[in-house]
């Protein structure tokens, strides 16, 4: 999908990853609402955007994603904004190793509420135009991580589900497109967190493997945006190998019930 001239729905656009995103998609000629709980950098985050882009293309609205209605509120206020979302991008996320129950809520539960909204608006059997849900996960979703185990459950949540509703029967009916973002460390607020286990694993980890700038994730959704037959993807960022679709089999290695999960490149 070309995003010149697409609707776009944003969660935790205020800073990171997030504004990195609205930001690319502005520059391609998409229009943006983004949604964030900190609400003071959401306006400065609108005022400065609005400034380098005009005042009729990028809108913020506040919204804590963890609540029902605010979420639903927010999604509400794009599609009265723009008429129709085109593409809705499920980021907002934290890492607290401290409260599991707020982590679930937002990285899992919103990313779910937040799917389910914009399929119901955009699935084109029920009168919708069809179009494009990026889940945002993390490398974390494909791995283990002793460092941080409630965020990594939450992660590989995003991407059980994403899948599985990409290879529902009624996909092709429905005319929207799955895709998971997988990015490994990228140099955000949430890098600088304290709430994890073994927060010496994370210095050791980031001496070997680098962190990566928002510009070079950002423009790794612009290619899941873009390319046309990714339903399903998985799309894994890092700073040595760059973006690479996960290719995901499931196996069935004895033909009853032993299936395995098998990704290559
Ligand atoms: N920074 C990293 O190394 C990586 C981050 N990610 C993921 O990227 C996404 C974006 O994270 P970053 O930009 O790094 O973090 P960030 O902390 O810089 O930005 C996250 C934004 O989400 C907002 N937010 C948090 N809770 C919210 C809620 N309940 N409702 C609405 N907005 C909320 C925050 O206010 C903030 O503006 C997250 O899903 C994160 O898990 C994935 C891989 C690596
Ligand atoms: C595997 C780390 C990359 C996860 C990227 C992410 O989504 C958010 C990162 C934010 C902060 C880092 C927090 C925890 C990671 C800590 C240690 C990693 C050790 C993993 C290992 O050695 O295998």
């Amino acid at each position: 999908m070309d995003p010149q001239g697409k609707s776009v729905f944003l969660t935790g656009g205020a800073q990171g990853l997030g504004r990195g995103i609205v930001e690319k998609l502005l520059s391609l000629g998409a229009k943006v609402l983004f949604c964030d709980v900190d609400v003071e950098r959401g306006k400065a985050t609108e005022s400065e955007l609005q400034t380098q882009y005009g005042a009729d293309v990028v809108f913020f609205h506040p919204a804590d994603v963890s609540d029902d209605e605010q979420h639903k509120a927010a999604f509400g206020m794009a599609v009265s904004k723009f008429e129709t979302v085109d593409i809705c991008v499920n980021n907002a996320g934290i890492l607290n190793e401290s409260n599991w129950e707020k982590v679930m809520a937002i990285n899992a539960g919103a990313v779910i509420r937040g799917s389910l909204l914009a399929l119901e608006h955009m699935r084109r059997d029920r009168g919708g135009r069809g179009g494009v849900i990026i889940n945002v996960a993390s490398i974390a979703g494909l791995n283990v991580n002793p460092a941080c185990p409630t965020y990594c459950a939450s992660k590989h949540a995003v991407i059980g589900f994403t899948t599985s509703w990409a290879m529902s029967p009624g996909q092709k009916d429905h005319a929207v497109r799955w895709c998971c973002l997988c990015p490994d460390a990228m140099e955000t607020s949430m890098l600088k967190v304290t709430d994890i286990h073994y927060p010496e694993m994370l210095e050791e980890y980031l001496k070997d493997n680098g962190v990566m700038s928002v510009s070079q994730v950002a423009d790794a959704v612009m290619k899941l945006i873009q390319d046309p037959d990714n339903n399903g993807a998985i799309l894994e960022v890092t700073l040595k190998k760059g973006a690479r679709y996960r290719r995901r089999q499931v196996v069935d290695r004895d033909g009853v019930n032993d299936l395995v999960i098998m990704d290559t490149y």
